[in-house]
């Protein structure tokens, strides 16, 4: 029984979590954006046009002695940020921490949108959600956890993402918990996988000003109940206008903005706690993780207006609990069991 273990290498601001894969034989490493989100396992490739590269470490599909063509199928993606890719499929041995899938299924990218090519150090996604959603035509594949399930000492794999200091990587293992990547108890709660994704519910929530928190008083929980996923793949955490705006409102001179797309607010704020109740876990998003970046410079030293880590997730069919919120939690995912499992760090 196998498991394994790489490390998550946040880029800049955090906007994204790169791993490292093996793909072929001999095997080609790339960084993969592994996304929980998503349940397509794609890569910039040979058959990538160099008009569509920016930088890209490809996989090379020639170099390896055991990549084989599955004839006739094809994929197409979009992403809830309107980016997609599309391309043919191959079969090939694909390793993750010393966790082997021989003949995963790997999407050869022959097109993909701007946001892709100018992200340079991403050769793709790998995706973690569930099977039902993956975008090979005329049949669907199977994910690379799908696959390495029968192979892991128990069927789940765990998210320790970190804010980038920099030093820090956090990590994802397969097939085990790592009892020292967290402090407190475990608390599961059930996902509804009808749509593919790590969906779960939420309560609502309360807000904790930093002034109260040495105080140790914390307000009052406000009960805006809501279905949430899940996603590593998505920067921030998206939740309810309703929700977003009784965080901001508790914000001196923030304001949501047409102009940037979103709530800002002076750089210089201090940003109070935000706590989100799911099922008996209270998840704590410190103020400072929601301080994301600077909105209208390239460093938060100059900047005077910084954009939130929170977001409204209006117009959405769920909220999205992204890296913002996962940063703050270790979380299991339970793949076997179908439970999402969220700890203090
Ligand atoms: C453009 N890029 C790098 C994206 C990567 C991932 C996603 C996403 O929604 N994942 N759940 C969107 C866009």
């Amino acid at each position: 029984d196998d498991q394994g273990e790489v490390s998550a290498v946040p880029q800049l601001f955090d906007v994204e979590y790169l791993a490292p894969v093996e793909i072929g034989t001999p095997p080609q490493t790339l960084m993969l954006n592994f996304d929980t989100g998503s349940s397509d396992l794609w890569v910039f490739s040979s058959e990538t046009p160099s008009r569509l590269q920016g930088g890209q470490k490809l996989y090379q599909i020639q170099d390896s002695t055991t990549s084989k063509r599955l004839a006739n199928h094809t994929w197409s993606i979009q992403y809830g940020d309107g980016s997609r890719s599309a391309g043919n499929v191959y079969l090939d041995t694909v390793s993750v921490g010393g966790v082997t899938v021989f003949q995963q299924a790997v999407e050869s990218a022959t097109t993909v949108s701007s946001s892709f090519t100018a992200d340079a150090a991403s050769s793709g996604l790998l995706g973690l959600a569930f099977d039902s959603i993956n975008q090979v035509r005329p049949n669907k594949q199977k994910t690379f956890i799908s696959n390495a399930l029968e192979s892991l000492e128990m069927g789940l794999f765990t998210a320790n993402l970190k804010k980038a200091e920099p030093t820090a990587a956090g990590n994802y293992n397969f097939g085990f918990i790592d009892e020292t990547e967290f402090t407190g108890p475990l608390s599961f709660i059930d996902v509804n996988t009808t749509r593919g994704f790590w969906e779960f519910q939420a309560s609502g929530f309360s807000i904790q000003s930093n002034a109260n928190s040495s105080s140790n008083t914390s307000s009052m929980f406000v009960p805006v109940a809501h279905s949430a996923i899940a996603d590593t793949g998505t920067t921030l955490l998206l939740l309810p206008a309703a929700i977003a705006q009784a965080y901001y409102w508790q914000v001196p001179s923030a304001r949501s903005s047409a102009v940037v797309g979103g709530w800002v607010f002076p750089c210089n704020a201090t940003l109070p706690d935000l706590t989100l109740h799911i099922g008996t876990y209270k998840a704590v998003v410190p103020g400072e993780l929601i301080k994301f970046a600077p909105a209208d410079t390239d460093d938060f030293e100059t900047a005077t207006v910084c954009y939130g880590g929170v977001q409204s997730s209006s117009g959405m069919p769920f909220a999205i609990y992204g890296d913002v919120f996962l940063k703050a939690q270790f979380t299991v995912f339970d793949v076997e069991g179908h439970q999402l499992g969220f700890a203090p760090k």
